[in-house]
């Protein structure tokens, strides 16, 4: 979708409220972080890479399309469990538009591949996306000599003017906003001249283990990257070896079932839970655990089991801010206070999930109060009700999660999970059986 799309009509759901404990073994689909690292690696390699059990959904579609018009060629091909993808680089071309639509990883990892293009790339994405931070890649992107046009907006729409290669060089920005701004630079950085030197100027970077993960999958492509030091990363000039593997299941898509575990004193099994990993989800082990779960990690996945009541939290959020919607969905319905911290970067993702979250919890007669960073959560008696999502699909998750303990949520607009998980609805229903 555009900006300017037609809006299409949205479907509003009752969520179902759990009336027995769920006692279920979820397979969750793979890694949207991994499958769009993955796609931005295969289409600057140096032969035609495999990618087995990607993500397919709004995000990762609009990266395979936009990388498909750049020059790469994406083919669906058959998997031994669904379609992988096969993509052969081409030479990457210009004169084009691609969609964002409200991902992250698109608007901020394709910047750097776009600048390696033979001409003109206009970006541009949902009403949303257009709000969602985006200057200090395209200054940053100046910096290594690449001439970007955004009306001096410092955000979407905005055209890079590929020249055919990148000088590179050292750049400072502030990544306090997104974490993504980093991984954009580093991802495309071995095709720059000079390679890149990225140093960070600001308040904490979040999401410190999406760095992780983006430093591992380029060294894995064989890429030499050093961030021995605090705050800056190094990416040599070189090529990016081609690939055959697996992509992870997505841990973070994985919380709303996992949570169903504690909210109906349950049992959720997911499949294949990887470790290590550089997965952001991972972090629900410790959290589940702190808030009364019993967490076993074995060879075949991760298990929660819910015994007793949820327990509030104290947690900073700041390394895993996606989880955030699930673990306040939680708080919620817990016995007890919770303080979710460090996460301010929210207001920028698909929603101001901070305000969202807030806004609608209260709404059903929760007691949430928005601090500069956080939420304070207090206990309350919920009642159902509207449960607004705006186009945001944590919101979305997050809102079936509080339906199971209080009948009549009504989440709006719930295909907007398309985003990471499109058939959703239906696997949440599999979960209550
Ligand atoms: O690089 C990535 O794949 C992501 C990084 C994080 O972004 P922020 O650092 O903007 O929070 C995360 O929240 C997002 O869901 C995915
Ligand atoms: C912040 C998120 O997504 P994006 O990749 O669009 O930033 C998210 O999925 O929680």
């Amino acid at each position: 979708m555009s900006a300017d799309a037609v809006t299409t009509p949205v479907r509003d759901w009752t969520a179902p409220a759990a009336t027995t404990p769920v006692d279920s073994v979820v397979v969750v689909p793979g890694s949207k972080s991994l499958t769009n690292r993955l796609l931005v690696l295969a289409a600057v390699a140096e032969g035609p890479s495999r990618l087995r059990r990607p993500l397919r959904s709004r995000d990762t579609q609009l990266m395979a399309d936009s990388l498909r018009a750049l020059g790469a060629d994406v083919q669906d091909v058959p998997g031994t469990d669904g379609l992988d993808w096969l993509i052969t680089p081409g030479p990457l071309r210009g004169g084009i538009q691609v969609d964002a639509g409200l991902a992250g990883t698109v608007m901020r990892f394709l910047p750097a591949v776009a600048a390696l293009a033979d001409g003109p790339v206009t970006i541009d994405g949902d009403p949303r996306a257009r709000e969602r931070p985006m200057a200090p890649v395209l200054d940053a992107l100046r910096a290594l000599g690449v001439e970007v046009d955004d009306g001096g907006r410092g955000a979407l729409p905005f055209t890079v003017r590929g020249a055919g290669s990148v000088p590179g060089g050292s750049v400072t920005l502030d990544a306090s906003a997104s974490s993504q701004f980093v991984s954009g630079l580093l991802l495309a950085a071995a095709r720059f001249e000079r390679g890149v030197v990225v140093h960070h100027d600001g308040k904490p970077v979040p999401s410190q283990p999406h760095i992780s993960m983006t430093v591992e999958v380029l060294r894995d492509r064989g890429v030499v990257v050093d961030d021995s030091e605090p705050n800056t990363w190094r990416v040599e000039p070189g090529t990016v070896s081609a690939f055959d593997l697996d992509v992870e299941p997505d841990l973070s898509t994985a919380a709303p079932f996992l949570a169903a575990a504690l909210v109906t004193r349950g049992r959720v099994h997911v499949a294949g839970w990887p470790d290590p990993t550089t997965q952001a989800g991972d972090g629900l082990r410790d959290i589940l655990d702190a808030m009364g779960a019993d967490v076993t990690l074995d060879r075949d996945g991760l298990t929660v089991v819910g015994n007793g009541p949820i327990e509030g939290i104290d947690v900073d959020l700041h390394d895993v801010g996606e989880l955030t919607p699930v673990v306040a969905a939680l708080a919620a319905l817990a016995q007890s206070p919770s303080w979710l911290r460090g996460v301010a970067h929210l207001r920028g993702h698909e929603s101001d999930r901070l305000a969202a979250l807030a806004t609608e919890i209260n709404g059903l007669g929760g007691a949430v109060t928005e601090t500069e960073d956080g939420l304070r959560i207090r206990p309350a008696a919920l009642h159902g009700g509207r449960w607004a999502t705006y186009h945001d699909h944590r919101m979305a998750m997050a809102g079936a999660v509080v339906g199971l303990a209080v009948p009549g949520v009504v989440v709006e607009d719930v295909d907007t999970t398309a985003k990471t998980l499109p058939d959703f609805t239906e696997r949440w229903a599999q979960l209550l059986g």
